[in-house]
């Protein structure tokens, strides 16, 4: 099929990249012209794992081109809009500008036929609005919602082998296009969902929020073995033991951030204010407490590992991605206490495997090194937050002669405090002893 996706970001670009994968005549539209210029040249303009090589294939194949002009994609039969829905400053609600600005420029080039799918994530209500405004304007063309449950990290595989795909729709029509747009995935078993757009668009959100419960629910676990001197992490493997609970999701530590949990459960919090049931998901305003008040921890943690204050002291702070495998530092916990500790005055050196880029453009405050043991070397307080899979293997015994003193907070609770103790470490977790 011909294929457009509007806005090639974290989502977009994998999205696109995966559509030519399959077989698909994909062309990508985004605004950012430098981004297009990348794309283009098979340069992924952000980190994920697999897709420089779906993409480097897909470009040479010539199933896949990238545009800033929206008029190149007027022949695709399937145009999918991706672009982001951040959070407003003032509302927490999302700001769906990008959204509204996406479809007045695709309208003008719809086809006879043509079918619209949304992927962004946006509040309940949109699609409705949305759909009017294409049955106004462009009455040839229909809309449908496709709610996207990529994780970063695992975007490729996510996109070409889905758990689930959600479809919101207007008519039947709309559900077999969006079959043959995912007819391996259909061919697979993948569970498909045929729902209408307000159902679609809320599976997103509260697929979210039930993951950000979850894991806001542990992080709360943890704030009570602290005082109480119990494991966290052992009360969540035997929790997890049971089928309904589950352990996936259940690691208790710096907590949740990135482009979307965060942003998410705001947003759905202010939708739900605005249709009169603030009260039904108020539950989220606590998940969203409980996850800021963990960072607030390990800032608390690390002025009274270094006697109360941290004023002039070095500090290596392991990582500043939201989680690892990502370069994406978009409301990173770890981000956020390298920023707090510095502006109390610590001497903090940052590092991430794939991150500081990105973290140097948003906190160029912050001194950033791209080797680990250069971060490492002389600090006073070494803190872990990105559980990147070379801060998880790090020999205790070995990072102790890099240090000047054996002092390390364990944000993520990846290190095995025994082994730490034992090589003569100050070790701190985050609701373990
Ligand atoms: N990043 C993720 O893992 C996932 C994101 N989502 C949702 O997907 C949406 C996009 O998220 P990301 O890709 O992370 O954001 P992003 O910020 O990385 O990408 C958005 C892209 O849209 C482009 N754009 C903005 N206005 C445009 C316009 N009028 N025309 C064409 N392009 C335009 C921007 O230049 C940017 O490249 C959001 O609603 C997000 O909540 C959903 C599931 C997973
Ligand atoms: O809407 C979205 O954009 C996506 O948001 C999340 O995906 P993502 O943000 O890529 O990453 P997650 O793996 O969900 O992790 C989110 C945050 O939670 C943290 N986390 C995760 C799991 C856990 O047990 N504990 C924990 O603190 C991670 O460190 C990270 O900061 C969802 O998992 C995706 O299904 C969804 O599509």
């Amino acid at each position: 099929m011909r294929i457009s996706v509007i806005g090639c970001g974290y989502l977009g670009a994998v999205h696109a990249s995966a559509m030519a994968e399959l077989g698909h005549d994909v062309i990508g539209i985004d605004v950012d012209e430098h981004k297009i210029g990348e794309l283009a040249s098979g340069r992924p303009p952000f980190f994920e794992p697999g897709l420089p090589e779906i993409l480097t294939s897909a470009t040479a194949s010539g199933r896949l081109r990238f545009s800033t002009d929206m008029a190149d994609a007027a022949d695709a039969d399937v145009h999918f809009v991706a672009v982001g829905t951040p959070q407003s400053p003032d509302t927490n609600a999302a700001d769906l500008r990008f959204v509204d600005a996406a479809f007045e420029a695709l309208i003008p080039h719809l086809a006879e036929g043509a079918l619209v799918v949304g992927k962004s994530t946006v509040p309940v209500g949109t699609a409705a609005r949305l759909a009017a405004r294409i049955a106004d304007a462009a009455p040839h063309a229909t809309l449908a919602w496709n709610p996207e449950f990529l994780r970063e990290g695992f975007a490729v595989k996510d996109t070409i082998e889905p758990d689930r795909l959600v479809y919101g729709v207007g008519d039947d029509h709309a559900a077999s296009v969006l079959d043959r747009v995912y007819h391996a995935a259909i061919e697979a078993g993948t569970p498909r969902i045929v729902t209408d757009y307000a159902t679609a668009e809320l599976v997103k959100v509260a697929a979210n929020a039930f993951l950000a419960t979850k894991i806001s629910f542990i992080n709360a676990m943890a704030e009570i073995a602290e005082v109480t001197g119990a494991d966290v992490t052992q009360l969540a493997d035997a929790i997890g033991h049971d089928a309904r609970i589950g352990r996936r999701f259940l690691n208790a530590g710096v907590g949740f951030g990135g482009g979307c949990l965060p942003k998410d459960i705001r947003a759905f919090a202010a939708r739900a204010e605005e249709l009169g049931r603030g009260e039904s998901v108020g539950f989220l305003r606590e998940i969203d407490a409980i996850n800021l008040r963990r960072r607030q921890r390990v800032v608390d943690l690390a002025i009274e590992a270094l006697g109360g204050s941290v004023n002039e002291r070095k500090v290596a702070v392991l990582g500043v991605s939201f989680k690892p495998d990502s370069d994406d530092v978009r409301d990173s916990p770890a981000l956020d206490v390298a920023v707090q500790l510095k502006g109390l005055g610590a001497h903090v050196v940052a590092t991430d495997p794939q991150g500081i880029e990105n973290a140097r453009v948003r906190h160029p405050q912050l001194e950033y090194v791209t080797s680990t043991e250069d971060a490492l070397r002389e600090a006073e307080l070494v803190v872990l937050v990105t559980e990147w899979s070379e801060y998880r293997s790090l020999d205790p015994v070995a990072t102790a002669q890099l240090v000047s003193s054996t002092s390390i907070i364990d944000g993520r609770n990846v290190l095995d405090p025994a082994a730490w103790r034992a090589a003569g470490w100050a070790y701190q977790g985050l609701g373990r002893p």
